[in-house]
Protein backbone atom coordinates (compact mmCIF):
# COMPACT_ATOMS: atom_id res chain seq x y z
CA UNK A 1 0.00 0.00 0.00
CA UNK A 2 1.12 3.66 0.15
CA UNK A 3 2.15 5.87 2.78
CA UNK A 4 2.60 9.21 3.82
CA UNK A 5 5.04 9.56 7.03
CA UNK A 6 5.65 12.95 8.63
CA UNK A 7 8.95 12.89 10.50
CA UNK A 8 11.94 11.18 9.65
CA UNK A 9 14.07 11.30 12.35
CA UNK A 10 15.82 8.90 14.74
CA UNK A 11 12.05 7.13 14.96
CA UNK A 12 10.34 7.85 11.20
CA UNK A 13 13.69 7.78 9.37
CA UNK A 14 14.25 4.38 10.30
CA UNK A 15 10.43 3.27 9.75
CA UNK A 16 10.63 4.50 6.54
CA UNK A 17 13.05 1.93 5.64
CA UNK A 18 11.24 -0.91 7.06
CA UNK A 19 8.38 -0.31 5.46
CA UNK A 20 9.72 0.44 2.40
CA UNK A 21 11.75 -3.18 2.75
CA UNK A 22 8.38 -4.84 3.03
CA UNK A 23 7.54 -3.55 -0.53
CA UNK A 24 5.23 -1.02 0.02
CA UNK A 25 5.66 2.73 -1.36
CA UNK A 26 6.19 5.19 1.06
CA UNK A 27 6.52 9.08 0.45
CA UNK A 28 8.23 10.96 3.10
CA UNK A 29 8.10 14.39 4.85
CA UNK A 30 11.02 16.00 6.81
CA UNK A 31 11.68 19.53 7.32
CA UNK A 32 14.92 19.05 6.97
CA UNK A 33 15.36 18.89 2.79
CA UNK A 34 18.24 16.24 3.05
CA UNK A 35 16.07 13.46 4.64
CA UNK A 36 12.78 14.15 3.00
CA UNK A 37 11.37 13.34 -0.11
CA UNK A 38 8.93 16.39 -0.70
CA UNK A 39 9.44 20.41 -0.24
CA UNK A 40 5.96 20.54 1.72
CA UNK A 41 3.55 18.56 3.44
CA UNK A 42 1.09 19.89 0.60
CA UNK A 43 3.22 18.10 -1.86
CA UNK A 44 2.85 14.91 0.03
CA UNK A 45 -0.86 15.04 0.42
CA UNK A 46 -1.05 15.99 -2.90
CA UNK A 47 1.21 12.34 -3.73
CA UNK A 48 -0.97 10.07 -2.03
CA UNK A 49 -3.34 8.68 -3.74
CA UNK A 50 -7.06 8.58 -2.04
CA UNK A 51 -7.90 7.51 0.46
CA UNK A 52 -4.81 8.70 1.68
CA UNK A 53 -3.06 7.18 4.99
CA UNK A 54 -0.45 9.45 6.79
CA UNK A 55 1.17 8.50 9.51
CA UNK A 56 2.86 11.58 11.78
CA UNK A 57 5.68 10.52 13.93
CA UNK A 58 6.88 14.52 14.92
CA UNK A 59 7.14 15.11 18.94
CA UNK A 60 3.96 15.16 20.96
CA UNK A 61 2.56 18.20 22.20
CA UNK A 62 2.87 21.74 19.43
CA UNK A 63 4.25 19.87 17.10
CA UNK A 64 2.21 17.18 16.68
CA UNK A 65 -1.29 19.57 17.09
CA UNK A 66 0.22 21.77 14.25
CA UNK A 67 0.68 18.80 11.98
CA UNK A 68 -3.24 17.62 12.86
CA UNK A 69 -4.26 21.01 11.92
CA UNK A 70 -2.50 20.98 8.48
CA UNK A 71 -3.55 18.22 7.58
CA UNK A 72 -6.94 18.94 9.06
CA UNK A 73 -7.06 21.08 5.99
CA UNK A 74 -4.90 18.98 3.32
CA UNK A 75 -7.09 15.54 3.41
CA UNK A 76 -10.39 15.06 2.64
CA UNK A 77 -12.87 12.34 3.82
CA UNK A 78 -12.11 8.65 3.83
CA UNK A 79 -8.61 9.65 4.43
CA UNK A 80 -6.85 8.42 8.03
CA UNK A 81 -4.17 10.20 10.17
CA UNK A 82 -2.17 7.75 12.49
CA UNK A 83 0.04 9.69 15.33
CA UNK A 84 2.77 7.39 15.95
CA UNK A 85 4.50 9.65 18.52
CA UNK A 86 4.67 9.55 22.13
CA UNK A 87 1.58 11.89 22.48
CA UNK A 88 -0.40 12.33 25.71
CA UNK A 89 -3.01 9.55 25.27
CA UNK A 90 -5.75 12.61 26.19
CA UNK A 91 -4.64 14.60 22.91
CA UNK A 92 -5.97 11.79 20.95
CA UNK A 93 -9.53 12.41 21.49
CA UNK A 94 -9.30 15.97 20.54
CA UNK A 95 -7.57 15.07 16.89
CA UNK A 96 -9.81 12.51 16.27
CA UNK A 97 -12.90 14.87 17.05
CA UNK A 98 -11.36 17.67 14.82
CA UNK A 99 -10.41 15.37 12.11
CA UNK A 100 -13.66 13.89 12.33
CA UNK A 101 -15.42 17.38 11.58
CA UNK A 102 -14.19 16.76 8.12
CA UNK A 103 -14.69 12.64 7.71
CA UNK A 104 -10.65 12.46 8.46
CA UNK A 105 -10.44 9.06 10.67
CA UNK A 106 -7.52 8.53 13.11
CA UNK A 107 -5.88 6.19 14.61
CA UNK A 108 -3.03 6.53 17.48
CA UNK A 109 0.07 4.06 17.66
CA UNK A 110 2.64 3.60 20.81
CA UNK A 111 5.60 2.66 19.12
CA UNK A 112 8.66 1.19 20.54
CA UNK A 113 11.89 -0.08 19.91
CA UNK A 114 14.01 2.91 19.32
CA UNK A 115 17.05 2.75 17.12
CA UNK A 116 16.92 -0.61 16.99
CA UNK A 117 13.70 -0.94 15.21
CA UNK A 118 14.77 -1.26 11.77
CA UNK A 119 16.26 -4.34 12.16
CA UNK A 120 14.44 -5.62 15.02
CA UNK A 121 11.14 -4.42 14.03
CA UNK A 122 8.66 -1.99 16.39
CA UNK A 123 6.45 -3.01 19.33
CA UNK A 124 2.72 -1.33 18.47
CA UNK A 125 0.45 -0.37 21.07
CA UNK A 126 -2.37 0.58 18.85
CA UNK A 127 -6.05 2.38 18.83
CA UNK A 128 -8.84 3.66 17.19
CA UNK A 129 -12.30 1.85 15.47
CA UNK A 130 -11.62 -1.85 13.73
CA UNK A 131 -12.61 -0.15 10.17
CA UNK A 132 -9.85 2.80 10.52
CA UNK A 133 -7.02 0.07 12.06
CA UNK A 134 -7.80 -2.34 9.43
CA UNK A 135 -7.18 0.24 6.55
CA UNK A 136 -3.63 1.04 8.41
CA UNK A 137 -3.04 -3.37 9.63
CA UNK A 138 -0.56 -3.62 6.16
CA UNK A 139 1.69 -1.21 7.50
CA UNK A 140 1.77 -1.65 11.45
CA UNK A 141 2.37 -5.61 9.80
CA UNK A 142 5.41 -4.23 7.68
CA UNK A 143 6.73 -2.75 10.95
CA UNK A 144 5.78 -5.20 14.10
CA UNK A 145 8.78 -7.83 14.97
CA UNK A 146 8.55 -11.18 13.59
CA UNK A 147 6.19 -13.91 15.45
CA UNK A 148 3.05 -13.78 16.97
CA UNK A 149 3.65 -10.59 19.49
CA UNK A 150 4.71 -7.47 19.14
CA UNK A 151 1.18 -6.25 18.17
CA UNK A 152 -2.08 -5.30 19.72
CA UNK A 153 -5.64 -3.31 18.75
CA UNK A 154 -5.60 -2.38 22.65
CA UNK A 155 -9.14 -0.59 22.59
CA UNK A 156 -10.72 2.61 20.85
CA UNK A 157 -9.14 6.08 20.41
CA UNK A 158 -6.35 6.82 23.25
CA UNK A 159 -5.97 3.03 24.24
CA UNK A 160 -2.49 2.93 21.65
CA UNK A 161 -0.42 5.98 23.50
CA UNK A 162 -2.33 5.10 27.05
CA UNK A 163 -1.33 1.31 26.49
CA UNK A 164 2.39 2.98 25.32
CA UNK A 165 2.55 5.65 28.09
CA UNK A 166 2.13 2.36 31.24
CA UNK A 167 4.70 0.65 28.71
CA UNK A 168 7.30 3.26 29.74
CA UNK A 169 6.46 3.86 33.18
CA UNK A 170 7.32 -0.02 33.56
CA UNK A 171 10.88 0.92 31.56
CA UNK A 172 11.48 4.15 34.22
CA UNK A 173 11.17 1.79 37.30
CA UNK A 174 12.94 -1.16 35.47
CA UNK A 175 15.99 1.23 34.62
CA UNK A 176 15.79 2.14 38.14
CA UNK A 177 15.92 -0.67 39.30
CA UNK A 178 18.68 -1.92 37.59
CA UNK A 179 20.72 1.19 38.05
CA UNK A 180 19.96 1.03 42.23
CA UNK A 181 21.75 -2.71 41.78
CA UNK A 182 24.72 -1.77 39.78
CA UNK A 183 25.51 1.45 41.75
CA UNK A 184 25.47 -1.04 45.38
CA UNK A 185 27.55 -3.57 43.98
CA UNK A 186 30.09 -0.36 42.73
CA UNK A 187 29.92 -0.07 46.19
CA UNK A 188 30.31 -3.12 47.87
CA UNK A 189 34.01 -3.67 48.65
CA UNK A 190 33.44 -7.91 48.20
CA UNK A 191 32.52 -7.32 44.27
CA UNK A 192 35.48 -7.01 42.25
CA UNK A 193 33.79 -6.79 38.89
CA UNK A 194 30.33 -5.65 38.44
CA UNK A 195 30.20 -5.85 35.03
CA UNK A 196 30.65 -9.30 34.74
CA UNK A 197 27.73 -9.44 37.59
CA UNK A 198 25.22 -8.02 35.07
CA UNK A 199 26.79 -9.94 32.28
CA UNK A 200 25.97 -13.15 34.17
CA UNK A 201 22.58 -12.24 34.49
CA UNK A 202 21.76 -12.36 31.05
CA UNK A 203 21.27 -15.76 30.96
CA UNK A 204 19.12 -17.93 33.18
CA UNK A 205 18.09 -15.39 35.65
CA UNK A 206 14.94 -14.21 36.88
CA UNK A 207 15.86 -10.86 35.63
CA UNK A 208 17.37 -10.97 32.55
CA UNK A 209 15.42 -8.69 29.62
CA UNK A 210 16.81 -6.43 26.55
CA UNK A 211 17.18 -3.59 29.09
CA UNK A 212 19.76 -5.83 31.00
CA UNK A 213 21.30 -6.57 27.91
CA UNK A 214 21.05 -2.74 26.77
CA UNK A 215 23.55 -2.22 30.43
CA UNK A 216 25.79 -4.88 29.13
CA UNK A 217 26.73 -3.15 26.50
CA UNK A 218 26.54 0.70 28.18
CA UNK A 219 29.61 -1.61 30.61
CA UNK A 220 31.15 -3.12 27.71
CA UNK A 221 31.65 0.74 26.32
CA UNK A 222 32.48 2.47 29.83
CA UNK A 223 32.96 -0.28 32.53
CA UNK A 224 32.31 2.06 35.30
CA UNK A 225 30.17 4.88 33.31
CA UNK A 226 32.48 7.06 34.24
CA UNK A 227 32.40 9.05 31.49
CA UNK A 228 28.88 10.18 32.03
CA UNK A 229 27.37 12.71 34.65
CA UNK A 230 24.24 11.35 36.75
CA UNK A 231 21.60 13.40 34.83
CA UNK A 232 18.64 11.81 33.27
CA UNK A 233 15.96 13.97 31.49
CA UNK A 234 12.54 12.92 31.30
CA UNK A 235 9.66 13.10 28.28
CA UNK A 236 6.78 13.46 29.69
CA UNK A 237 5.65 9.67 29.75
CA UNK A 238 6.43 8.88 33.03
CA UNK A 239 5.10 12.01 34.76
CA UNK A 240 1.82 11.13 32.78
CA UNK A 241 1.50 7.64 34.03
CA UNK A 242 1.50 8.86 37.30
CA UNK A 243 -0.88 11.45 36.67
CA UNK A 244 -3.38 9.03 35.60
CA UNK A 245 -2.45 6.75 38.63
CA UNK A 246 -3.49 9.94 40.44
CA UNK A 247 -6.58 9.72 38.36
CA UNK A 248 -7.52 6.58 39.04
CA UNK A 249 -6.44 6.39 42.30
CA UNK A 250 -4.20 3.38 41.70
CA UNK A 251 -0.97 3.15 43.98
CA UNK A 252 2.59 3.14 41.74
CA UNK A 253 5.07 3.81 44.42
CA UNK A 254 7.94 2.19 42.17
CA UNK A 255 6.96 4.07 38.89
CA UNK A 256 6.52 7.18 40.79
CA UNK A 257 10.22 7.18 42.87
CA UNK A 258 11.82 6.23 39.15
CA UNK A 259 10.47 9.26 38.49
CA UNK A 260 11.48 11.59 41.28
CA UNK A 261 14.87 9.64 40.74
CA UNK A 262 15.51 11.23 37.56
CA UNK A 263 14.29 14.97 39.11
CA UNK A 264 16.71 14.41 42.09
CA UNK A 265 19.47 13.76 39.62
CA UNK A 266 19.23 17.32 37.97
CA UNK A 267 20.08 19.32 41.01
CA UNK A 268 23.40 19.68 41.86
CA UNK A 269 22.91 20.34 45.72
CA UNK A 270 19.43 18.67 47.47
CA UNK A 271 17.47 21.98 49.18
CA UNK A 272 15.66 19.44 51.01
CA UNK A 273 18.08 18.21 52.33
CA UNK A 274 19.64 21.29 53.45
CA UNK A 275 16.42 21.64 55.45
CA UNK A 276 16.79 18.02 56.88
CA UNK A 277 20.10 18.99 57.98
CA UNK A 278 18.97 22.37 59.28
CA UNK A 279 16.15 20.51 61.40
CA UNK A 280 18.45 17.45 62.76
CA UNK A 281 21.12 20.18 63.79
CA UNK A 282 17.78 22.13 65.86
CA UNK A 283 16.54 19.29 67.63
CA UNK A 284 19.34 17.10 68.30
CA UNK A 285 22.59 19.43 67.75
CA UNK A 286 23.89 16.61 64.81
CA UNK A 287 26.22 17.93 63.15
CA UNK A 288 25.96 20.09 59.63
CA UNK A 289 28.08 19.99 56.84
CA UNK A 290 28.65 24.23 55.37
CA UNK A 291 29.53 24.94 52.10
O1 LIG B 1 9.41 5.54 24.04
C1 LIG B 1 10.57 5.36 24.32
C2 LIG B 1 11.12 4.01 24.59
O2 LIG B 1 10.11 3.08 24.77
C3 LIG B 1 11.45 6.56 24.44
O3 LIG B 1 12.77 6.27 24.24
C4 LIG B 1 11.10 7.17 25.70
O4 LIG B 1 10.02 8.04 25.45
C5 LIG B 1 12.12 7.97 26.42
O5 LIG B 1 11.40 8.58 27.46
P1 LIG B 1 12.07 9.42 28.56
O6 LIG B 1 12.79 10.54 27.84
O7 LIG B 1 10.93 9.95 29.37
O8 LIG B 1 13.00 8.53 29.30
Amino acid sequence: MQLGLIGLGKMGGNMRERIRRAGHDVIGYDRNPEVSDVASLAELVDKLEGPRVVWVMVPAGGATQSTVDELKELLSAGDIVVDGGNSRWTDDEKHAAELAERGIGFVDAGVSGGVWGLENGYALMVGGSDEHVAKVKPVFDALKPEGDFGYVHAGKVGAGHFSKMVHNGIEYAMMQAYAEGWELLEAADSVTDVREVFRSWQEGTVIRSWLLDLAVNALDDDEHLDQLRGFAADSGEGRWTVEAAIDNAVPLPAITASLFARFASRQEDSPQMKMIAALRNQFGGHAVEKK
